[in-house]
């Protein structure tokens, strides 16, 4: 546009031109106003008499100002001489009746080749202009000029140039509207960028256009479309970088203007570009003009070029068809770029789609009413409802939600409340298949924050809850019976006792043992005696209520928790024995042990708790204290645990405590017994243990032992006895009275069991320098009862060394006495019992008389014990018993009295009694 503009000439005839060009104009939505040079209104269109409100045909010769109010953003008056073109502004409009409108005015100015004033164009518009309104306004604006300048060219008729612009107006405007079309159908965007230059090109052939895109990096421009430029100019634009003096692209879309340069060989923002402005100037490109393409955001997408073979400047009309060409390269750009990206979208959504797929899970997602959206493959292998079925359908019907309403609802208001629930729960598939599944529900939220629907993640379980239940099975139940385990009891007594406690209610504890279970299993085998447990376990159970526990306690051992006992402790004992009376008799009832019919019995030991005080061994105690009541008192009956009980039970734990460190503390020693034989010499002695408790005083082995037997103590303490009778038999070689005695020591069967006996008695005397042949261990019945042929080799290996062995407490046990001739036996001793009465008592008598008889028979010697009496003594000898000890000779006493009771020399027994029997 030249600056240098000399004054409004007259209106000039050429508007007629226009006169084609009315019907557009009218049809306008946003009003439209032509006037000439001096500011006259010659057209003014229906849609501006509406605004306004000026009656039609009113405005039309009335000057422009007489419009318009002073403008509403203090900017100049929108006169025709003060305004440039293509510069919006507000304005306030005088409508009909004086009233005030603000609007936005496009003004458009039109000059003539020499600069002359035309006149101009006027878009009103209440909003923004119509983009497409404002660039036909402008182009009819353009085509004024135009006209005017052929009508002075060629005095041509001024309805024919109207015609023929009419004609390329309708031309760009139906390819415009091909182009638009080719958007919509998605073409290619370079041919659709392409078409839009075309188009240009066809409506002013003059001009060569490019379309250059701003790269990813924003730094570069890269050739989007430029058909008609010279491929080798093409060449160096593409890669064009951006800024201030980039040439006009790169100067337009770095400012995000327009940029003109009217003369390439001298415009400065071309002059240190040589490399693109040498091909330009060589192909002969004189003008460039830049337009950035602006996104509907208002970012910069690239830039529209138009390079005019001369040097020039852009008239209106040229302007307007740029701005429309951009109008429509920035659409097709965004439009492709937002398809783009809907595709890269839906791409990603689907390969999301299938990595769910091919998770083991179920995933589904659902609406708060429970209709499925999205289900994976996952879920259809679950549930067996392929996603045509599933999506749209009701989880409630498809995942049978029903089948636990409360909980599924209660689940529901979590996830409203919390967000995330997990919960396992039991499902069902479309075919009625059962698993179980750990169910993850998740609220998705809309944006501002209300819930939107559900995500679901299942994961099916199954097969982890069974190896959990089995390893629960195999942790707390008894395998054979299936009866909770002694971990189980001990947790249900707990258990049982805290809440017993907490309400103030009596519970009870039984203990029941199978009488003579031993012997079943000894004499019938182990698989008669497993059933007989299994059955009896399956008795015990059927007189059960829920809430009560039978266990396995071990071997024959059951134990009944009942928990829920009403009333004060009377109450509760009187229903704790009818239920032990019911469990005697259940167990009464003949067995069926695999063809083989049985008869059992059961001991039972109650004991009440209720409360924590007693701890659950505590009470285990009592009820095996009452237990073994009940079995001493001729089995099969029951007995309730008595507080004197619990005394005896303390003194057994407190000496059971101290027993432990008895050996340690050096508070056992050994006695000494002599035995004497029938000239009344000491042949030897037994030694029999001694505990000197610190407080207690002497405690005697017939109440010690036992308990060390039970405790596991008396291998301990059996081995420190033996050791000491090998250091005293070692000791007694030196001394001429001592040397030749022997020393009887007891064995106990836990001692005699054990697998190193052998190996470690011969190391005691090894290492003590004892003669083996002065030790005689002192085995009772019991210890042949098991395992003959390993007593028998033990025994043998001993003897091998010298070592003897004398059969204690003979004809008190059970054991036929056929086994004696295999056992290698040097000794059998008479109990005391048998001794004590042997004069009063005919089978005491009689018993001691045979006892004496198979020694003799036997080979083996036969002593006897419990001698008190001349008399005793006398019917021994006379019955062929030749050894005695007995309080008789000497109690048992400490080793330097036994020294000279050795030396000594007893009455011999004389003659046998009067009245033998
Ligand atoms: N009324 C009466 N009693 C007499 C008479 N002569 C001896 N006695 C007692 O009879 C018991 C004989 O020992 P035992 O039958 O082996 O019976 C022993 C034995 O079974 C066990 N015992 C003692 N010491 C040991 C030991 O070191 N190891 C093992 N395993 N058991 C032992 O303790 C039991 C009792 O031992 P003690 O109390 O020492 O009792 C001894 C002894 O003091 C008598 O004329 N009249």
């Amino acid at each position: 546009m030249n600056a240098r503009t000399p004054p409004a000439g007259p209106m000039p005839a050429e508007w007629a031109g226009i006169s084609g060009s009315r019907e557009l104009i009218d049809r306008a939505r946003d009003g439209i106003m032509l006037f000439d040079a001096d500011g006259r209104i010659e057209v003014a269109n229906p849609a501006l008499e509406r605004m306004t409100g000026h009656p039609a045909g009113e405005l039309a010769g009335r000057m422009v100002s007489s419009l318009f109010e002073a403008p509403a953003d203090g900017a100049d008056g929108p006169s025709p001489e003060s305004r440039a073109i293509a510069q919006s502004c507000r304005a306030m409009l005088r409508c009909f009746g004086g009233d005030l409108l603000e609007v936005t005015l496009e003004p458009i100015r039109l000059r003539a080749d020499d600069g002359r004033e035309l006149g101009g164009c006027y878009v009103f518009a209440h909003g923004r202009a119509d983009t497409a309104v404002r660039d036909f306004a402008v182009m009819v604006s353009g085509r004024l000029a135009d006209s005017r300048r052929q009508s002075e060219a060629a005095q041509d008729s001024p309805e024919e140039s109207g015609d023929a612009e009419l004609r390329r107006l309708q031309t760009f405007k139906l390819e415009q509207a091909a182009i638009l079309e080719r958007i919509a159908i998605d073409a290619p965007l370079p041919e659709i960028l392409e078409a839009v230059i075309r188009m240009l090109e066809s409506y002013a052939p003059r001009y060569l256009c490019s379309i250059l895109l701003l790269d990813d990096s924003e730094t570069q421009l890269r050739l989007a479309a430029a058909p008609s430029l010279p491929p080798a100019y093409t060449a160096v634009l593409n890669g064009l970088r951006i800024g201030p003096y980039a040439g006009s692209c790169g100067a337009s879309a770095y400012m995000g203007r327009h940029v003109v340069a009217p003369d390439i060989a001298n415009d400065p923002l071309w002059h240190d570009l040589h490399e693109l402005r040498e091909p330009a100037l060589a192909h002969g490109l004189r003008a460039c003009w830049s337009m950035p393409i602006f996104s509907a955001a208002g970012t910069i997408l690239g830039t529209f070029a138009i390079y005019a073979r001369s040097p020039s400047e852009p008239e209106a009309s040229e302007l307007a068809l740029q701005h429309s060409c951009c109008h429509i390269a920035s659409v097709a750009i965004e439009r492709k770029r937002a398809l783009q990206a809907l595709k890269e979208n839906e791409a990603r959504f689907r390969e999301q789609a299938s990595l769910l797929d091919n998770t083991r899970d179920a995933i589904f997602t659902r609406t708060l009413d429970g209709i499925i959206l999205f289900w994976n493959k996952g879920a259809e292998r679950m549930f067996g409802w392929t996603r045509e079925e599933a999506v749209g359908a009701s989880a409630r019907d498809l995942l049978h939600e029903d089948d636990d309403p409360v909980s599924f609802a209660n689940n529901a208001q979590r996830i409203v409340a919390l967000g995330e629930c997990i919960f396992e729960r039991d499902m069902r598939d479309k075919f009625g298949g059962r698993f179980t599944v750990e169910y993850r529900m998740m609220l998705i939220r809309n944006e501002d924050g209300s819930p939107k629907l559900v995500l679901a993640t299942l994961s099916d379980i199954t097969e982890r809850k069974k190896a959990e239940a089995a390893v629960h099975q195999l942790a707390f139940y008894d395998q054979l019976t299936q009866l909770p385990n002694r971990r189980l009891l001990y947790e249900r007594l707990l258990h049982a006792s805290a809440v017993n406690g907490r309400v103030g209610r009596s519970g009870a504890l039984l203990l029941i043992d199978l009488d003579n279970f031993k012997t079943i299993n000894d004499t019938l085998g182990h698989d008669k005696g497993d059933a007989l447990l299994q059955q009896a376990a399956a008795r015990l159970s059927r007189c059960m209520r829920g809430s009560d526990t039978v266990a396995r306690f071990g071997g024959d051992e059951f134990v009944v928790v009942l928990e829920e006992l009403a009333g004060g402790a009377p109450a509760a004992a009187a229903r704790a024995e009818m239920l032990a009376r019911r469990l005697c008799e259940a167990l009464a009832e003949p067995f069926d042990l695999n063809g083989y019919e049985h008869l059992c019995s059961g001991s039972i030991g109650i004991t009440l708790f209720n409360g924590t005080e007693k701890t659950a061994d505590m009470l285990l105690k009592e009820a095996d204290l009452a237990m073994y009541r009940a079995k001493a008192e001729g089995r099969n009956c029951i007995r309730f645990f008595d507080p004197k009980m619990q005394k005896a039970l303390n003194r057994r734990l407190e000496l059971e405590a101290d027993l432990r460190f008895a050996a340690a503390r050096n508070e056992l020693l050994l006695h000494y017994q002599p035995q004497v034989d029938h000239e009344g010499r000491v042949t030897g002695a037994e030694a029999l243990l001694r505990w000197q408790h610190p407080k207690k005083g002497t405690i005697s082995p017939e109440i010690f032992i036992p308990l060390a037997e039970e405790t596991g103590l008396m291998v301990p303490i059996g081995q420190w006895v033996l050791g000491s009778a090998c250091s005293a038999l070692a000791a007694w070689r030196a001394d001429p009275r001592l040397q030749a005695l022997t020393l009887a020591v007891n064995v106990s069967i836990y001692e005699f069991r054990r697998h190193d006996f052998v190996e470690h008695l011969l190391h005691l005397l090894a290492r003590s320098g004892a003669d083996p042949r002065r030790l005689k261990i002192e085995i009772t019945e019991t210890v042949l009862a098991k395992n003959m042929e390993d007593t028998v080799e033990k025994m043998s290996a001993l003897k091998r060394h010298g070592v003897s062995f004398s059969l204690d407490d003979f004809g008190t046990g059970y054991s036929s006495l056929s086994y004696l001739k295999q056992l290698p036996l040097d000794q059998v001793k008479i109990d005391r019992s048998f001794v004590r009465d042997v004069l009063a008592d005919q089978n005491d008598a009689s018993i001691t008389r045979t006892v004496i008889a198979l020694g003799n028979t036997l080979g083996l010697e036969v002593i006897a014990e419990g001698v008190e009496t001349l008399e005793q003594q006398a019917f021994l000898w006379g019955h062929g018993c030749y050894a005695y000890q007995g309080y008789l000779y000497s109690r048992p006493v400490p080793e330097p009295a036994f020294r000279e009771l050795a030396g000594k020399r007893f009455p011999r027994p004389l003659a046998e009694p009067d009245g033998e029997n």
